[in-house]
């Protein structure tokens, strides 16, 4: 039968970057028979203008009837006077809350072809190889008490809550640790254990978890070193664990170990394995609508798809192939461009990509 893939493009660049991975689909599907369709639903910002709400019920209805869900970015300047609570980062949210998507896998792997692009030193980055994984539904992007209210004095306050349920953090770290049996061994769990009860729990967790994995080494690291440490030496780690926010943050700076933002796929899994894909980065408004995003992160999260959701780990392994032929041909979109490459554009890119799929 075939798989059902829910197309939300959402807002800024978006519509450009998913376009190209939509490209590819129907390149795999008309070229490669994987057994594929396709369908679009609003979400975000242009779900908001168009009813009042950034995550209607019937794209929350379309995504749970779904295999798998490849979204672009939502968000952007224009709805940023809105409340938070109907902003377009509320409909992702709520994407993930509501499909119970807890385990975020976002991978930075280094393409050899792009050392000279990172702003680190090549021999810190090649070869680079490092997978966060990030709690998705939970911490404080969740948490309540949440909201601005005043106290008696008339000054007002702003509040978010961090919490964990021993049963969240369990899960996810047992994610981490199948993970890593499957990689090199090593799970590093960050969090902020000095300071925030909280994560003295989440490592409690770890801890307890890791037992039943006693092939994989198990270490703890602190939020703020781990920034540090990912820009001193990455390639100390393998899997990194961490919570909602500490992971957002972190993966954010991971994806310069890569060249660029828009080279970071994600896949972000619920107890079932059904999938929703995206790339780490937002709407990049500050580019949006001049056709020169990279669409390989966004492409490379549909070779995720192919893997975890579709069960096409050799569509999945042909993507990356062709992500690799086009890099070798030189092509880079801005961000990743350096001295001997080719400037191309959003779409050049992505044709490029899909005329580099081979057998
Ligand atoms: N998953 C999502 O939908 C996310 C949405 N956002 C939203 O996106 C909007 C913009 O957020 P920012 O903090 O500016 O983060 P951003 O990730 O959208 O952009 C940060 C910088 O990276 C560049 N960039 C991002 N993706 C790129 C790509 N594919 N190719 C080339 N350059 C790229 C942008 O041009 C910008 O200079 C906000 O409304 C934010 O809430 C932010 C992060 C994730
Ligand atoms: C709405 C935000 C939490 C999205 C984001 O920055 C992310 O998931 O990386
Ligand atoms: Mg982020």
């Amino acid at each position: 039968m075939s798989k059902k893939i829910l197309i939300l493009a959402g807002d800024g660049i978006g519509p450009e970057i998913v376009a190209e991975a939509v490209k590819l689909l129907v390149a795999l599907r008309d070229r490669f028979g994987v057994d594929l369709e396709m369908d679009e639903a609003l979400v975000g910002g242009a779900a908001y203008d168009a009813t009042g709400h950034p995550l209607p019920p019937e794209t929350l209805a379309a995504a749970r009837a779904s295999d798998a869900i490849l979204l672009g970015a939502v968000g952007g300047p224009k709805w940023e006077p809105l409340p938070i609570a109907v902003r377009p980062e509320k409909g992702l949210l709520g994407l993930r809350s509501g499909l119970g998507l807890f385990a975020n896998l976002r991978p930075a792997i280094l393409y050899p072809q792009l050392a000279a692009a990172s702003t680190l030193k090549a021999e810190v980055v090649e070869g680079l190889d490092i997978l966060i994984v990030r709690e998705l539904t939970g911490g404080i992007y969740f948490g309540e008490p949440r909201g601005v209210d005043t106290l008696p004095s008339g000054e007002r306050r702003g509040i978010n809550t961090l919490v964990y349920t021993e049963s969240e953090i369990r899960r996810i770290c047992r994610v981490a640790f199948e993970v890593a049996m499957q990689r090199n061994r090593r799970v590093c769990s960050v969090d902020k254990a000095n300071v925030l009860e909280c994560t003295e729990l989440w490592r409690e967790i770890a801890i307890e978890v890791g037992r039943d994995y006693p092939d994989v080494t198990l270490s703890h690291m602190y939020v703020d070193n781990a920034a540090m440490q990912l820009v001193r030496a990455p390639k100390q780690f393998d899997v990194l664990v961490t919570d909602n926010m500490f992971g957002d943050i972190l993966s954010d700076a991971a994806a310069m170990l890569t060249g660029s933002i828009g080279m970071l796929p994600s896949a972000s899994l619920n107890a079932e394995r059904q999938g929703m894909y995206e790339p780490i980065h937002g709407s990049a408004p500050d580019i949006a609508g001049q056709g020169v995003a990279n669409p390989l992160a966004t492409i490379l999260s549909v070779a995720m798809m192919l893997r975890y959701s579709l069960d096409e780990p050799e569509a999945a392994g042909r993507v990356e192939a062709a992500v690799g032929r086009v890099l070798d041909l030189g092509l880079r979109t801005g961000d990743i461009l350096s001295p001997g490459t080719r400037r191309v554009g959003t779409a050049e890119m992505g044709d490029a990509v899909v005329a580099a799929l081979r057998d």
